[in-house]
């Protein structure tokens, strides 16, 4: 992980993943994984069921399970990853990302067993992958989908993990931030890149990073804006850009209802408040 020099809090988070992969290993083989990666559930396709939402004019929303973040500390107190996965699908997502980092978002893997088996929705493991055996971990653990952040990988490990991810049967979300990361995203012939609206490095938000990268992307490639969104009035704005694709976490995990506070952003004309 040449690439993270800064000791920032995404570097910390990154050298503790290392650690972690390792002691996992010790525990259990890849080969064990890969068995149960071959016997696990077949994987719900996560970039057709966002082209899906696309193609019949609808916002596409991957509905973030997280109880706690690095630069917001715990965001929900009540956490029932079934419970939110339920809600979500009924509030009209199109997707979910269940953070499974124990150590920074206090995340599990059985969070993204419970709320994939909640719904039908495809399900996105949200977490720092850097080595090839976390990406059969995941595809074991029933997930469909998973992140690479290109401000954690050179672009040869990019590419590496990339090609693995297919290799298992999941669909990736490549997450960029800068042109530099959009480059090497690009460079992948990937159909789905995230442009986080976060730096990972400062946690300044804006959703000015979207539109600033947004022009250098392909139309054949489909763009997901990630971070910051709060209200109708982002969603709008970034709809008028025409990004029609969202991640969003906070906003749903501070709502007592999280899928009704979905359909009150992307929704409004059928709930009672937008009618
Ligand atoms: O959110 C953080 O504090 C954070 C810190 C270090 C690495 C990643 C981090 N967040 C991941 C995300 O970007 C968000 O979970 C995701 O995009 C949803 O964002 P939001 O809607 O703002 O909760």
């Amino acid at each position: 992980m040449a690439k993270l020099n800064a000791p920032t809090v995404l570097k910390k988070i990154v050298d503790r993943k290392v650690e972690e992969v390792a002691e996992r290993r010790d525990r259990q083989s890849i080969a064990t994984l890969k068995t149960a990666a071959a016997e696990a559930s077949p994987a719900r396709g996560f970039v057709d069921a966002i082209r899906h939402r696309l193609e019949v004019g609808e916002p596409a929303v991957i509905a973030e399970v997280k109880r706690a973040s690095p630069s917001k500390g715990v965001i929900r107190e009540h956490f029932v990853p079934a419970e939110i996965a339920a809600s979500y699908q009924a509030g009209g997502a199109a997707c979910l990302s269940v953070l499974t980092d124990a150590d920074f978002f206090q995340g599990n893997e059985q969070y993204l067993r419970e709320a994939r088996a909640a719904c039908d929705l495809p399900v996105l493991r949200k977490d720092f992958t850097i080595d090839e055996y976390q990406i059969w971990e995941a595809r074991s653990i029933g997930a469909d989908a998973i992140l690479l952040i290109a401000a954690c990988l050179e672009s040869s490990e990019l590419a590496a993990l990339h090609e693995c991810a297919g290799e298992a049967g999941l669909d990736v979300l490549v997450e960029v931030h800068t042109a530099a990361e959009l480059e090497d995203a690009l460079a992948l012939h990937t159909p789905l890149i995230g442009i986080n609206n976060r730096d990972l490095h400062t946690f300044d938000t804006s959703l000015e990073t979207t539109l600033g990268l947004l022009g250098s992307i392909p139309g054949d490639v489909l763009v997901v804006t990630e971070s910051g969104i709060h209200n109708p009035e982002d969603v709008q704005r970034m709809r008028s850009a025409g990004v029609h694709s969202f991640l969003v976490g906070e906003a749903f995990m501070r709502a007592e209802n999280p899928g009704a506070e979905l359909e009150r952003l992307f929704y409004p004309s059928f709930t009672s408040s937008g009618a």
